[in-house]
């Protein structure tokens, strides 16, 4: 249903800088009706390789095919009416704050010059769907983050697609949403035969929903295949970091042998802040920083691992509350 072969895209360079190589040499075969998965670290090229599969993007080698059609050749035209049958999904959802949810789910739909009554019968059905025809005179600022995702879900499923895109739709929404957002992307797989491609930096949610994944980093695919097999026997690093963070943060019992791990989370206004003073001391070498994937999502803001020394922790962690004045909850 969407296949890449041989794409590589170059960003050209900017203000001095060199080009950017955010994909090289990416094949990618998803079968029709399969949910597949790719995850990577920030950077890796995922969002590039989305946007490639919708033509916003065109590559720099290679061809796109979706449905057959080749994406990355179509003219203009020819390449709006593709896209209505290749829907998307957002992290921050995209809706129309000025209409309501009915009106942001006629919208593709109007978009399409479909008949009125067409699009009548079609906006009642998919808020049925999703669950949400009580808020149909709703406007979005008066839903919740898993109903916003909702409204954005059947707005993307307006004009039948037969792929859904999905750009880290879960990662704004609490753990306990996201699982009723996986579980209705789950559902509309089973009832509809959709091909779902979503790219996400977060295993839980791969391991949640997905048949197979492909694992990213620095624009190209370094392991793919089963999800069971590529987790349980993980043989790229960044694959193998995925696991190891996982199972850090599903464990009660941080191991503490020689070393001592911390975890502690800041907001996203002190993130910048942050980030000052941890950057010199992971480049030092004293201690070593990772992100928590989990609480990532519950305010936008972000949970730190940190892993060294007794004195070198503490020493970080005096740092940031004494300089950076950020309330620093922590836990060992
Ligand atoms: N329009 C652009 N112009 C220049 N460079 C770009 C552009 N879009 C992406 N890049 C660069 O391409 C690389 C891959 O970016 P991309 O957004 O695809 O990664 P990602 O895995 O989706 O990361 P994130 O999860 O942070 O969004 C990065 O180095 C990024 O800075």
């Amino acid at each position: 249903m969407i296949e890449l072969k041989g794409i590589s895209k170059t960003f050209p360079s900017q203000k001095g800088n060199q080009p950017v190589k955010a994909l090289q040499n990416v094949d990618l075969h998803v079968a029709q009706g399969e949910i597949f998965g790719i995850i990577g670290r920030s950077g890796a090229g995922k969002s590039t390789l989305l946007r490639l599969v919708n033509g916003l993007e065109t590559p720099t080698n290679g061809t796109v095919r979706v449905d057959g059609q080749e994406i990355s050749q179509l003219a203009e035209k020819e390449l709006r009416y593709a896209r209505q049958k290749i829907g998307m999904i957002f992290q921050h959802f995209n809706l129309l704050q000025s209409r309501t949810v009915w009106k942001n789910v006629a919208f593709p739909l109007e978009m399409a010059k479909k008949p009125k009554e067409t699009i009548r019968r079609k906006v009642d059905a998919l808020l049925e769907q999703v669950g949400l025809s009580d808020r149909a005179q709703a406007y979005p600022s008066q839903l919740s983050g898993g109903q916003k995702q909702r409204v954005g879900i059947a707005r993307a499923l307006a004009n039948d697609p037969k792929v859904l895109l999905c750009d880290e739709a879960t990662s704004a929404l609490d753990p306990e949403t996201t699982s009723s957002i996986l579980d209705l992307l789950r559902e509309i797989n089973r009832e509809t035969g959709i091909t779902l491609l979503l790219i996400t930096h977060e295993m839980s949610v791969v391991q949640a929903i997905c048949h197979r994944v492909a694992v990213m980093e620095g624009g190209q695919i370094v392991e793919r295949g089963e999800v069971k097999s590529v987790f349980g026997n993980p043989k790229h690093s960044v694959t193998k970091q995925f696991v190891q963070q996982t199972e850090w943060m599903q464990s009660s019992d941080f191991p503490v042998q020689s070393t001592e791990k911390t975890r502690f989370h800041c907001s996203p206004d002190e993130m910048q802040d942050v980030w000052a003073k941890i950057g010199p001391a992971v480049q030092s070498g004293r201690v070593k920083v990772s992100v928590s994937e989990r609480e990532l999502k519950a305010d936008g803001g972000m949970t730190f691992l940190i892993d060294g020394k007794r004195e070198d922790v503490e020493q970080l962690l005096d740092s940031l509350h004494e300089e950076a004045d950020l309330e620093v909850n922590v836990h060992v």
